[in-house]
């Protein structure tokens, strides 16, 4: 995962949340998350994000270290990404685990999904010693971003490598005007993360998720051509139940400008 991100099209990472809820309505062990990850990198993903809530509802914190070791073991080139907010219990279980990447996001227990990016003015200061623990670790830390363009900066000062960009606002619209209008913060956004490799730091990198489909993404990709990484689970797991995993990742790949 250090090749540049210039020269390529953005990577996948399937998020795989919503296998695990199908499994969890049930007191059986199927469908198996570690069998379905794996047909998942076989198929060419590049890694496997997951979102561990405090209720356990989808991912539970003992799928971690199977997930990890799936990944290690099996697909060392492959990104293993965990998200959540950091309370001193995701913390922990993160370092246990020692994903590539850390997501923080500001989600509150009791939230359905994610909603909205985090307030930089309020919570940089609690961020900062944060993302050094995960540093010290060896952990990228990226932050889960709206489309605004002063948080790229406020991002870096909290101790960002990487922000992803919540493009729920962008993937709701149904009308070419709003749907410009969403893509056009998300450019000015990314502009000025791009400006900010010349404070001498580098270039902070961009990564994108939260209900992403094969139809929204071309114009994502239009909005931020350097983009480096996508993560996506819901839409690309409807995607799944018609056409298999698989094919479902093989379809994703391709509209990402993957050549299979
Ligand atoms: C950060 C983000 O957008 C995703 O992780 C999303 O929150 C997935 O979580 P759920 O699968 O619980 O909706
Ligand atoms: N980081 C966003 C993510 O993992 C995917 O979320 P979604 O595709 O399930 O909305």
């Amino acid at each position: 995962m250090t090749q540049s991100v210039a020269s390529r099209p953005p990577l996948l990472s399937v998020n795989v949340n919503a296998v695990a809820y199908l499994r969890n309505r049930r007191e059986v062990p199927w469908p198996d998350l570690i069998d379905i990850s794996r047909a998942i990198l076989q198929a060419g993903a590049h890694g496997i994000t997951v979102h561990p809530r405090p209720d356990e509802r989808h991912i539970r914190f003992s799928d971690l270290p199977a997930l990890s070791r799936l990944i290690a073991e099996e697909f060392p080139q492959a990104e293993f990404n965990i998200e959540g907010y950091p309370t001193r219990q995701f913390i922990d279980l993160v370092l246990e685990n020692k994903p590539h990447q850390v997501t923080l996001v500001p989600d509150t227990p009791e939230q359905s999904t994610s909603d909205h990016g985090w307030d930089f003015a309020a919570d940089g200061g609690m961020l900062l010693p944060i993302a050094e623990e995960f540093k010290a670790a060896g952990i990228r830390v990226s932050y889960f971003v709206d489309a605004n363009p002063s948080d790229p900066a406020l991002a870096r000062q909290a101790g960002a490598d990487r922000i992803e960009f919540y493009t729920g606002p962008y993937a709701e619209q149904t009308t070419p005007g709003a749907i410009a209008q969403e893509l056009g913060k998300i450019k000015d956004t990314a502009d000025a993360a791009r400006a900010l490799a010349a404070d001498g730091k580098g270039a902070l990198m961009m990564n994108a998720g939260h209900d992403l489909t094969v139809e929204n993404l071309p114009g994502l990709r239009q909005a931020i051509p350097d983009l480096a990484e996508v993560s996506i689970g819901h839409g690309l797991t409807a995607d799944a139940l018609m056409l298999g995993f698989p094919e479902a990742v093989r379809r994703y790949l391709r509209v990402l400008g993957h050549a299979l």
